[in-house]
């Protein structure tokens, strides 16, 4: 059991260590020992000093990290019913329209990035296993010599109710998904599911391992974003999709005139009386307009080496659904 393991985190650091001399060469630094590693070092402590955004305020790159996780750490428990309140419900019709824009296939294996409580992983089940049990049927009524004991044994065996796919959730926060895994419990998710501590720009896993690589209002919240955009693209399998579900900029001058007023008057209040945290959610109004139009992050994504970009603007843009591929 060890040994795959050991491989994989023995990839991983090649693959850090690769990535730190193409920065080096890059800077047109010497990339050999003990040279290269005292760059290496000096560049990384640049990169540190340097300045991002949370929400409308200013920080340095390492402290975004700390504040990102303390928000949902904070939120975390009343999370999902503060989206059912902040958006009527509507939150899960645009959930809904990723997967029904996924379509995915038997045996599709999915990771899901920022997955926090696990919308999408359910929704993915819940997607293929009713995909599956409707091939069955066919099957069934095809076969119609098979005996009821046959019949009820093609339906007992829940990893075989999902024909062969599976989910991975992957999240920063430990609350999150401590809150998504409770949920699965409650509800009786179990098989096809797992859930991995671990950052979008740093992914725990190989290259060329995923079918589908997803991200709900996820990388919004992310530092570097183009750091992530190049882990999607390394651990989806060539053919693999992208899709990203995320704020995006309103098209209609009146509803976006409106869309402000609900934002910074209702989101925070309501983030106050049911959360008891304003302060997040100012931090999620303002992280939403700091985020990219459906234009630019569209050019984001080519720039991580995806094809084949297109983009659906949902509810007047106030959400947009990213799709690419990975050639
Ligand atoms: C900390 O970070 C986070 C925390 C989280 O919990 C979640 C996330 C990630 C986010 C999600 C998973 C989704 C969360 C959803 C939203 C943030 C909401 C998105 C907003 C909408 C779907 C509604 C958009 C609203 C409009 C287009 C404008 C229409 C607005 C009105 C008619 C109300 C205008 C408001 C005023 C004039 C201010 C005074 C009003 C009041 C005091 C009454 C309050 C009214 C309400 C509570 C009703 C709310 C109305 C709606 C939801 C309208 C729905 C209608 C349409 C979509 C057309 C995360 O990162
Ligand atoms: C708004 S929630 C979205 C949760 C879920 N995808 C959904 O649609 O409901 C954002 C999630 O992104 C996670 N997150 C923020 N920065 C991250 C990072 N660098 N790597 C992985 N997850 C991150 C947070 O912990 C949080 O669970």
């Amino acid at each position: 059991m060890a040994a795959p393991r050991n491989l994989a985190l023995w990839n991983y650091c090649g693959r850090r260590w690769s990535r730190a001399m193409r920065g080096c060469q890059q800077l047109g630094l010497r990339s050999s020992w003990p040279g290269a590693s005292l760059s290496a070092r000096l560049l990384s402590q640049e990169k540190r000093a340097t300045e991002t955004h949370f929400g409308f305020e200013t920080v340095s790159e390492e402290e975004k990290g700390g504040k990102v996780y303390q928000v949902f750490e904070s939120v975390a428990k009343k999370y999902d019913v503060m989206n059912d309140m902040m958006s009527l419900g509507i939150h899960r019709l645009w959930k809904d329209l990723l997967l029904w824009k996924m379509r995915p296939l038997p045996g599709t294996q999915l990771l899901d990035v920022a997955g926090g409580t696990g919308d999408i992983a359910f929704r993915f089940l819940n997607y293929v296993q009713s995909q599956h049990q409707r091939k069955q049927k066919r099957q069934l009524r095809a076969q119609q010599s098979l005996s009821w004991e046959e019949i009820a044994k093609e339906y007992q065996n829940e990893e075989d109710s999902l024909g062969g796919s599976h989910v991975m959730v992957c999240d920063i926060n430990k609350e999150m998904l401590k809150v998504g895994k409770q949920k699965a419990l409650a509800q009786g998710y179990r098989a096809g599911l797992a859930w991995v501590l671990g950052d979008a720009e740093e992914l725990p896993f190989d290259d060329d391992k995923f079918d589908i690589y997803t991200i709900a209002f996820g990388i919004r919240n992310v530092t570097h974003i183009d750091q992530a955009l190049q882990e999607a693209h390394r651990v989806l399998k060539p053919g693999g999709r992208f899709l990203c579900l995320e704020f995006s900029q309103v098209n209609n001058p009146l509803i976006s005139r409106l869309y402000d007023l609900y934002s910074f008057q209702v989101i925070p209040v309501l983030g106050e009386v049911i959360a008891g945290d304003w302060k997040s959610y100012q931090y999620l109004v303002e992280s939403i307009r700091r985020f990219p139009s459906q234009e630019e992050f569209k050019e984001m994504i080519e720039d991580a080496g995806f094809h084949k970009v297109t983009y659906e603007s949902l509810t007047s843009g106030i959400v947009a659904i990213h799709s690419a591929f990975k050639l």
